[in-house]
């Protein structure tokens, strides 16, 4: 069934056309570009579904492979960069660190014009898991590292920027389907965002930018991170369910759970869920895994709100040993992919997006002279 969609916050509205991905069609469903979520996320890998989304079709071997050479030819920082990174400090959000990291990029690599649109969006897809990396091992480990290691696909480099060594074929496989999930979901508030900036026929930066800027919030990717922050104060599954339900009865917004659009379920939960299970028993894990079953069971008892694609995120980022601040970037390495393609879309059929407000303000009055102000 699908959910009934009206009220504050455009829900409802049709904002635009697009050909990217359907959402909830059916209460549950995902699919981009027609193909289900839960075949690409089994048959795929992540840069197959990034080509797909920028490029329209699913490569064929040969087209994959040169795709994923030449991202790998990408991913160095030019020196301004670094040098802007190594200021931020260590206390900062690694969100902003995108954020700035792009909009810098943005002024060493400009998009002079849209066709250049393509390449813009590899160069960021390429580069932006080493801003991460770069200023999170400098700020924290005090190494400047090599952004340019031999593993060819975007999750599994990632992991070894950030570790040091080659990940798992496990991990490896995580990334793939982590990322997949996360790679596009229609109108949401960061593509939005993004569809915005380029109405006015701005720069990729720029709507890019944006982007991380409304992705950042808890309501939105930022509920990743809460949800770890959450998930890791709990210590059994009863403690768990105690604390929860406190937490309902005091009426506060439990992140992970619940969607703008979605009326049953999020068809990326039972995906990532998985992985999270076969990640528990890989680390032997007998605490966070289970807590977060109980999390979801006592959420859809008590509230039947249902585990979005953040929740066990959380517990499956945490298995792979990844800081809780780095979960929302990963979002936006994989995001990036969905956030270009609606950019290219909006400008490929554009009338400025500019809705109007009702006003709920005074009624017209004149100026009294500042000395007669009292
Ligand atoms: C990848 C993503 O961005 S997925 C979303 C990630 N965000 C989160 O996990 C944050 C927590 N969830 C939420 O805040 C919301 O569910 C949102 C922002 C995702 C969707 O918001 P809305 O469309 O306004 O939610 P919806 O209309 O379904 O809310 C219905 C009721 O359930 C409540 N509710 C919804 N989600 C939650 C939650 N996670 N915890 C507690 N109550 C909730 C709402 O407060 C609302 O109650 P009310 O009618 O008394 O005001
Ligand atoms: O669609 C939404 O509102 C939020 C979401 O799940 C996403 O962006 O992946």
């Amino acid at each position: 069934m699908a959910k009934q969609l009206s009220g504050a916050g455009l829900r409802g509205q049709v904002a635009g056309k697009t050909a990217l991905s359907t959402v909830g069609q059916t209460g549950s469903g995902l699919t981009y570009r027609g193909y289900d979520i839960k075949e690409l996320a089994n048959k795929c890998q992540f840069e197959e579904v990034a080509y797909l989304i920028l490029k329209g079709k699913l490569p064929n071997q040969q087209e994959l492979d040169s795709y994923k050479a030449k991202l790998q030819t990408l991913r160095g920082l030019p020196q301004e960069l670094k040098d802007v990174l190594e200021r931020i400090p260590k206390d900062a959000h690694p969100m902003d660190v995108l954020r700035t990291g792009c909009s810098m990029l943005g002024n060493l690599e400009t998009e002079t014009s849209f066709e250049q649109q393509q390449e813009v969006t590899d160069r960021m897809l390429a580069c932006f898991p080493s801003i991460i990396c770069y200023w999170y091992r400098y700020s924290h480990d005090g190494v400047r590292i090599d952004v340019e290691t031999d593993n060819d696909s975007i999750g599994s480099h990632f992991l070894q920027m950030l570790h040091g060594n080659k990940p798992s074929e496990l991990h490896e496989q995580v990334m793939h389907v982590s990322l997949i999930l996360y790679a596009e979901h229609e109108f949401n508030a960061s593509t939005f965002t993004a569809r915005v900036c380029a109405s006015t026929l701005s720069d990729m930066h720029s709507c890019v930018t944006g982007a991380i800027g409304s992705l950042r919030g808890p309501l939105h990717g930022g509920a990743n991170e809460a949800a770890m922050d959450m998930i890791e104060k709990f210590n059994s599954p009863d403690h768990a369910e105690e604390e929860m339900m406190g937490m309902l009865a005091r009426k506060e917004k439990i992140m992970g759970f619940g969607h703008a659009i979605y009326s049953e379920s999020d068809p990326r939960n039972e995906i990532i869920k998985q992985w999270s299970e076969k990640l528990a028993k890989d680390v032997g894990d007998e605490v966070l895994y289970p807590v977060s079953v109980r999390c979801e069971e006592v959420m859809w008892r008590e509230k039947k709100l249902f585990c979005n694609a953040d929740f066990f995120h959380a517990s499956a980022y945490n298995f792979m040993g990844i800081p809780t601040k780095l979960f929302t970037p990963i979002f936006v390495m994989s995001r990036l992919t969905g956030w270009a393609a609606h950019v290219m879309e909006q400008r490929a059929d554009n009338r400025i997006i500019r809705p109007s407000a009702e006003y709920t303000g005074e009624d017209l009055r004149t100026v009294t002279p500042i000395a007669e102000r009292g």
